[in-house]
């Protein structure tokens, strides 16, 4: 089957000017709360395939319920969860309230009224993936629900959410074109990663959904690019003057791009095993960060003109030495039941990324993620080579930093050498700190899924990754990955709560990176006791 054309309502716009107010502390009319900033444009149907599922329990319905409770989505808006179990409606309300949290947005309003509120606006409907009685029932709900909302002239919107394994994809995504497809405005598919195992299946897969869906109508997601600093990775780079000259190879030593976990498997050792850390972490979240924080400024924020000048810092970097890769599994990884007895799947990886163009020849980018290791966080960490001719021998203590920490409570901060305060004229290292829950104390940073349900709503695929971007990415680790299937690279083991193997830091000092020595500062919102 085809591809046709789908009719697209386009979002909504504003197009009354705000008022201008003299006030250069007086937030501008259109960044006011409003009550109304629920996204017009006709009944919103929002299907969940793999309801019964953790993603779908964890991250899909509460990412939907906040923006329902907020006020974003509108009130002709229903939710659908469809999978194979057999389920009431009352046992999926049952199963999803626990992950629902009812809280006050609006003080004239009730919080467990909105929750079951919302609860009623969602239907499930149970059926197989590969038979098309479950989705012609699935059609016929949602359109019922549509009718009663709307006329028959006036248009709808359908968005599909696959929480599911990506095996299913095809099958779901075929039952989705011929038996759901909205008649009357957009209809668009949420895909979760791991889109492939690598480069080859990757394609197939894409292939296959790209003969079912165009390109506008696809959101490849990675939630990564829903985080708040992730997001604010551009307007730090582009907007601030004095990062825009050095960054680069003249300044820039080495860059980090980290995330730790302090937890294991947790019970998704099945599909885990089945694709280890770096297909799991590295080729999607790290990747996509490394692409924002290394890409060329690109001509516009339009998504085809972020999404091209990815692609190109992609295409830039070097095939994988396995003399800068460190793997590693932790100890007890076998001990779930569902996962083989004699796996060496990894659940670290230290690996050095080589970006061969005019800014970043000979710098290494470090991506280090992995499981149960010492605490849980993500960070982008960019060290500064030394001043030239130092006089002040601070060389010993630390570089100049940069860091933004993702999670937990997102930050940045510069590390940087200060004269110690007192008589002596004594260097020292120091910092400059954003924390944000310090310094946004009002603002709750949104949730990744949550942000990126709405881009979709409202058809903005900036934030989403595009099929070329896919296929570089899956170019670069392919060959890496093989090799690691095939067992010719070294798993070492590692302590659970370790900060990994120790050839894992041994690495980051061939690269050059230099740890701080004598100083470790803990930013306020992680001490013990902090007030916020
Ligand atoms: N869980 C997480 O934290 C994250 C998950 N993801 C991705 O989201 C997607 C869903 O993940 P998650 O919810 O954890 O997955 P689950 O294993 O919980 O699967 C979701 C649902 O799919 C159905 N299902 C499971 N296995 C199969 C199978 N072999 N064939 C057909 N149907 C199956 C089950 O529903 P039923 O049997 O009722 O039909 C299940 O409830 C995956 O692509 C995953 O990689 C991405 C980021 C984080
Ligand atoms: O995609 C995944 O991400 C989570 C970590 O997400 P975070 O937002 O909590 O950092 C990870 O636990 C999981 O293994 C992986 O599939």
């Amino acid at each position: 089957m085809g591809v046709t054309a789908e009719k697209d309502v386009p979002p909504a716009v504003e197009d009354a000017a705000p008022a201008v107010s003299d006030d250069p502390c007086e937030k501008p009319e259109s960044d006011q709360p409003t009550k109304d900033k629920s996204i017009a444009g006709g009944c919103l149907s929002l299907i969940v395939l793999g309801a019964s599922g953790d993603l779908a329990k964890k991250k899909t319905f509460p990412a939907i319920f906040n923006l329902y409770k907020q006020g974003f989505l509108p009130d002709e808006m229903h939710v659908f969860g469809y999978a194979r179990s057999n389920m009431t409606n009352e046992e999926l309300h049952e199963k999803l309230l626990r992950y629902l949290k009812a809280e006050r947005t609006d003080p004239t309003t009730n919080p467990e009224d909105v929750r079951k509120q919302f609860l009623n606006k969602i239907t499930y409907i149970h059926g197989a993936y590969d038979a098309d009685e479950g989705f012609i029932k699935l059609n016929e709900e949602i359109l019922r629900l549509e009718r009663e909302e709307s006329d028959d002239n006036s248009p709808t919107r359908r968005l599909f959410y696959l929480a599911l394994p990506p095996s299913v994809y095809p099958l779901v995504s075929k039952q989705i074109r011929k038996h759901c497809m909205n008649q009357r405005g957009w209809t668009r598919v949420i895909v979760e990663k791991p889109f492939g195992k690598d480069l080859e299946s990757s394609e197939v897969l894409s292939s296959e959904l790209g003969s079912l869906f165009t390109e506008d109508q696809l959101y490849r997601i990675d939630h990564y690019l829903g985080k708040e600093l992730v997001q604010n990775l551009l307007v730090m780079r582009f907007a601030n003057r004095f990062f825009v000259p050095i960054w680069n190879r003249d300044n820039i030593a080495n860059v980090q791009i980290v995330f730790k976990e302090d937890f294991g498997t947790q019970g998704r050792g099945g599909y885990f095993d089945e694709y280890g850390i770096i297909r799991d972490i590295i080729q999607n979240h790290l990747v996509q960060v490394l692409c924002l924080v290394a890409m060329e400024k690109p001509v516009s924020l339009s998504p085809e003109h972020v999404r091209d000048e990815k692609v190109k810092v992609l295409q830039c970097i070097e095939p994988i030495n396995e003399e800068e890769v460190v793997i590693g599994q932790y100890e007890g990884y076998k001990d779930d039941p569902t996962v083989p007895n004699d796996s060496v799947t990894p659940t670290f990886a230290s690996l050095v990324l080589r970006i061969n163009n005019e800014r970043w020849d000979g710098v290494p980018f470090i991506m280090k993620a992995g499981k149960s290791l010492d605490t849980r966080k993500a960070e982008i960490r960019v060290q500064f080579k030394d001043v030239p001719g130092d006089i002040f021998k601070c060389k010993k203590q630390g570089r100049n930093e940069f860091v933004m920490r993702l999670q937990p409570k997102e930050a940045m901060y510069m590390k940087l050498t200060v004269k110690e305060p007192g008589l002596d004229m004594r260097a020292t290292q120091s910092e400059l700190d954003m924390s944000y829950h310090q310094r946004y104390q009002d603002i709750v940073i949104p949730e990744a899924y949550e942000r990126l349900l709405l881009d979709t709503i409202r058809g903005d695929q900036q934030h989403f990754v595009r099929r070329d971007e896919l296929r570089v990415a899956w170019e670069i680790f392919t060959p890496l990955l093989h090799r690691i299937d095939a067992g010719k690279l070294k798993v070492i083991p590692y302590k659970e709560g370790s900060r990994g193997p120790a050839e894992a830091d041994e690495l980051n000092a061939r690269m050059g990176y230099q740890r701080t020595e004598g100083y470790c500062w803990k930013p306020p919102t992680l001490q013990a006791g902090a007030a916020i």
